[in-house]
This record gives C-alpha cells, structure tokens and sequence, in this order.
C-alpha cells in the first residue's frame, strides 16, 4: 500500500530543508584541504570580519597568526595571501604559466572592459604587454625621452620655489606630464590642463562572484551596474579624445617619439588587431597606470624626508660630493649617488601604493605545500604583510633607508632575479603581472626625489610661535591608492646659488617644453 501524500511531502520537505541547511551551512565554509585562516561562519566566509578601512593592517594581522600562507572565504570565493618572499616566488614567479589571469568580476569587466591590466591573460593582452614593455623599456626610455623628462624635472624644482606651498598639484602635474610625454607626446604644462586631469575609476560594487544569489537582483535595483556601464563609457571618451588629438597634430606634420604616434604611424604593431577606439584604452591604460601611482610615491618621499632630516642631510652629503652647488643631478649620475636609491627604495617598502597588490587569478587547481590553491582562487601578492615582516625586514616600522646599502641596482633586477630572498621590495607586484611600467616610474622617482633633494630641505611647517609643527607619517587615505592626506612642508632653497641654478636650468628648457604642448 501506497505511503499517505502528506507523509511524503513531509518528507521531500525535510530533505530539502535539509540540504539547503547543509549548503547554507558549507556555502563561506573552508575546505580543510585549504591553508588556514580564521574562523568561517555560513554564507559570509570571512567577509564580516574584512573591514572597511586600513584592510592591509587586518591582513597583516592574519599572516601574523596564519603565517606565510593563508586564506579567506568571500561566500563562495578564495582568497590565497601569500606573506613571505618564498611563497611569492614559488608560485607566482615559478609557475607564472597558471597563476596570471585576473580574478573574474563582472562589473570590473563592464567598467575596465579595455584596459588590459584586467584581463586575463589571454593573446589580446599578451599583445598589450608586448608593445608596453618594449615601448617602456630602458634603452627606448633614456634614449628617446630622457632630455624632455630631465626637463620635467626642472621646471618641478622652479615651480617649487614660486608656489612651494602648491606641491601636491606641482608633484601631480609633472607625474602625469612625464607619462603623457611618453604615451601621448604631450605634456601637461599646468595642473589643470587635460594632460594632468585624466582619470577616472569606477567606485563600489557587489561581490556578484562571490555571492553568485545577487545576480537574480534586477537591474534596475543595482546602481553598479549601470554606473560600471557609465564609467566606462567616461574613461573610454577621455582616451578616445586624447587619442584624436594625437592624431590631429600627426595630420599638421607633427610627428613625434610617443607611443600614440608609433600606433598610429603604424611604426609600431599589435600582434591582436585593435580598433581605433581599442588603441585608445590601451594607451589610456597606462596613463592611468603611470600618474597617480608615481605622484602618490613622490609624496610619500616628501613627507618622510620631512620627518627624517638626517637622512635628508645624508642624502645631501652624497649629492654634493658628487654635483656640488653648481648642478643639479640627472639621471647620468645614478651609480654615484646611490642613496637616492635607498630612500626610494624604503618609501616604497613603507608605503606601498597599492599596499594589498592585484590578485591575479589560479587557472587551475594547484597543490603549494601540502594545500590546496583551488582554481579560481584570487592570489595575492599584498605587499604590507611581507613588508611589515620583521623576519624579512627587521626593525620593519623604522624608516630606514641605510637597510638597501647593500641593494645599488634599480627594482626590477631584483625582482627579476632567480635569487628571490635578495629582493628589495613587492610594491610592483610579481610574477608576469608585474608592473609593465617599472622602468618608468624608477626613472621618474629617482630623479624627482635627486632633484627635490638637491635643491631643497623640506622642512615642517611653523605655527605662529615659530616651532615647527609635528608631521604625521600615519595620514593617510583609505582609497585605491594609499596616498597621503594633505599635510604642509617648507621647500627651503638650500643656498643662493642653489636658487640660481634653479632658475638657469628652467631658463634653459622652457622654449623646449613648449615643444611639447
Ligand atoms: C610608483 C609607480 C608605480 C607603482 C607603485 C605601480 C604598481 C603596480 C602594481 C602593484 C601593479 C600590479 C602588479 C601585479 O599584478 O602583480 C601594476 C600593474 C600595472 N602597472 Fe604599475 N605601478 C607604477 C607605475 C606605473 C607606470 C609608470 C605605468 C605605465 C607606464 C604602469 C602601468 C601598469 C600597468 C599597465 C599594469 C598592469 C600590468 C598587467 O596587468 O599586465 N604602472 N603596477
């Protein structure tokens, strides 16, 4: 005899009650084949406990329990942090084959739809990449475009002295000029000029991977979505725009060495045909790669340099020694004054930029000691936890140039070498996701900072009783990039003849730049 229907019912429902308790109950849980982390609870993972704020200093805090591997549950999604030079090194330099794409996100793919630093790693950015590095690489750098970044440099220092109290637009203005001479074959000659004002980024959004369930969310209740559409939508015409306008000075016969103009005049190929409009967002790319990234690190020297002025002093020594009063330093001099270097070095290992780095994405399951990597996972590179390690790093707090006496050569022999325990610092990632503009900014902060240090101490600020005021190396913004918050500093010329130098050398390029606008 047939069971009653309710008694079946009944029983369906308890068994479907059942598997939704045990998949909510699973859903943000950790594998036990997966490295550690701290306590999951159902359906979030571990995303209640990733504030909002300063979230490198809670990831550090995580790799100081868990140690140089760990990971994070984001509802259905793996996060890998990686904390120490070995574990970067093993997988993301040594087995670069799988771990390079990039993390899947919708709206990030609506919004950054052409700009390659998000795509997977596919032959579209391979050909990307391909021209990029070629294009910013040393020998095209110091040959084609050294006398006019050189330029830069100078009109940076005169700017200084006539409007010291307008740094943060001067440091803004020539970061992007020096990228836009190099991408566009124009330069930004004020703060608000197009060339120094382009960017834009595409603002929060929900985690649609990791809680796949918001996807069934309609439209219309998601305002992300549509602003990921309008966002890329704005960068894209600002690129379109930058780009048209190389093209219309190309048609009166100006040609020059960028790489807009090497598209363009077809000089240059990709392996991936791209339209017009492609080429565009490619170059824009890294634009927006170059500018905020380099001025946000010029400020971060300014600002601990102002705090520490015994190694400004050291700095000074090194410099006249090698300059004296009566030039300034260019890039030529860059063996002799090799603590410009250090202090480069130590502002990038204190403030990294992007202090949690860009995950890339594992494209299939991988097995790291004796764990799991899942495929798909998001890996990181965060650069503050192996900073911060005190092991790697000792004293990790103390600003301290002296630690890189011993590292004289520029990042990225570092990060290219086999022996990866000498390495100098992870503020331009790793593995074959790198930053493609390496060379570039080592070139434009080595010779900013020279130059600031050169011509100028940077001192605090007074209060109206004279004393100097107390400079707070922890401001900083929470944004994308770690930048500092506005703070105040005196350029003090360092002598007469240092001023006058000053203004001869802007003298002497100032018709030059003009070339370039
Ligand atoms: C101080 C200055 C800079 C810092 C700190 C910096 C940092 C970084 C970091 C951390 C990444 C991610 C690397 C990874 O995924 O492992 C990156 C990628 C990238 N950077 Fe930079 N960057 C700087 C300057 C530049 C410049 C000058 C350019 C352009 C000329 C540039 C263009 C790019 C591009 C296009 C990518 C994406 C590469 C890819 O996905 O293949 N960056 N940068």
């Amino acid at each position: 005899m047939g069971r009653p229907v309710g008694y079946t019912f009944g029983l369906a429902a308890l068994v479907v009650t059942a598997f939704c308790i045990r998949f909510l109950y699973k859903f943000g849980s950790r594998d036990k084949r997966l490295p550690p982390g701290p306590p999951t609870i159902p359906i979030l993972g571990n995303a209640h406990q990733i504030p909002g704020q300063s979230v490198e200093k809670k990831f550090k805090e995580w790799a100081d329990i868990y140690g140089p591997i760990y990971s994070l549950k984001i509802g259905a999604g793996t996060l890998i942090m990686l904390n120490d030079k070995r574990t970067v090194h093993d997988l993301l330099d040594k087995r670069s084959a799988i771990y390079s794409e990039r993390p899947k996100d919708q709206q990030m793919m609506t919004a950054l739809a052409e700009n390659f630093a998000f795509w997977d790693a596919n032959p579209a950015w391979r050909a990307s990449r391909k021209i990029a590095a070629h294009f910013v690489s040393p020998k095209n750098l110091d040959e084609t475009v050294m006398a006019v970044q050189e330029a830069e440099a100078s009109q940076l220092m005169h700017d200084l002295l006539n409007t010291p109290e307008d740094f943060f637009n001067h440091v803004k203005r020539v970061t992007a000029s020096v990228a836009s001479i190099v991408i566009f074959g124009f330069r930004a000659p004020t703060p608000d000029s197009f060339w120094a004002t382009v960017s834009s980024t595409p603002g929060t959004y929900l985690p649609i991977e990791q809680f796949p369930i918001l996807n069934y969310i309609p439209s219309f209740l998601v305002p992300s979505k549509k602003r990921a559409k309008t966002c890329f939508d704005t960068v894209s015409s600002i690129w379109v725009e930058a780009h048209s306008q190389v093209v219309a000075r190309r048609q009166k016969g100006d040609h020059r060495v960028s790489l807009g103009d090497r598209l363009i005049s077809g000089e240059m190929k990709s392996d991936v045909e791209m339209s017009p409009r492609q080429e565009a967002n490619f170059i824009g790319t890294l634009h927006q790669g170059a500018a905020d990234t380099t001025s946000t690190m010029v400020l971060t020297n300014i600002l601990y340099l102002a705090k520490h002025p015994w190694i400004q002093k050291k700095a000074q020594e090194e410099l006249d020694r090698v300059c004296g009063d009566h030039r300034a330093p260019t890039w030529d001099d860059f063996k002799n004054l090799p603590y410009i270097n250090c202090i480069v070095k130590e502002s990038m290992r204190m403030r990294p930029v992007l202090p949690t780095g860009v995950p890339v994405r594992v494209n299939r399951d991988d097995w790291f000691d004796g764990y799991l990597i899942p495929k798909d996972s998001a890996v990181f590179c965060p650069a503050y936890n192996i900073h911060m390690n005190a092991d790697l790093y000792p004293d990790p707090h103390n600003y301290n140039p002296d630690r890189y006496l011993n590292r004289p050569l520029l990042a990225m022999s570092y990060a290219g070498s086999p022996d990866y325990e000498n390495r100098d610092h992870y503020s331009y990632g790793a593995g074959r996701r790198i930053c493609v503009g390496i060379h570039l900014a080592e070139r434009t902060l080595w010779r900013l900072t020279a130059r600031l240090l050169w011509a100028y101490s940077i001192k605090p600020e007074l209060d109206e009783k004279g004393n100097e005021l107390e400079i707070d190396t922890d401001a900083y913004d929470d944004g994308l990039l770690c930048c500092p918050k506005p703070f105040n500093v005196r350029f003090v010329p360092r002598s007469e003849k240092h001023v006058e130098v000053i203004k001869k050398d802007f003298e002497a390029v100032e018709d030059y730049l003009k070339t370039w606008e």
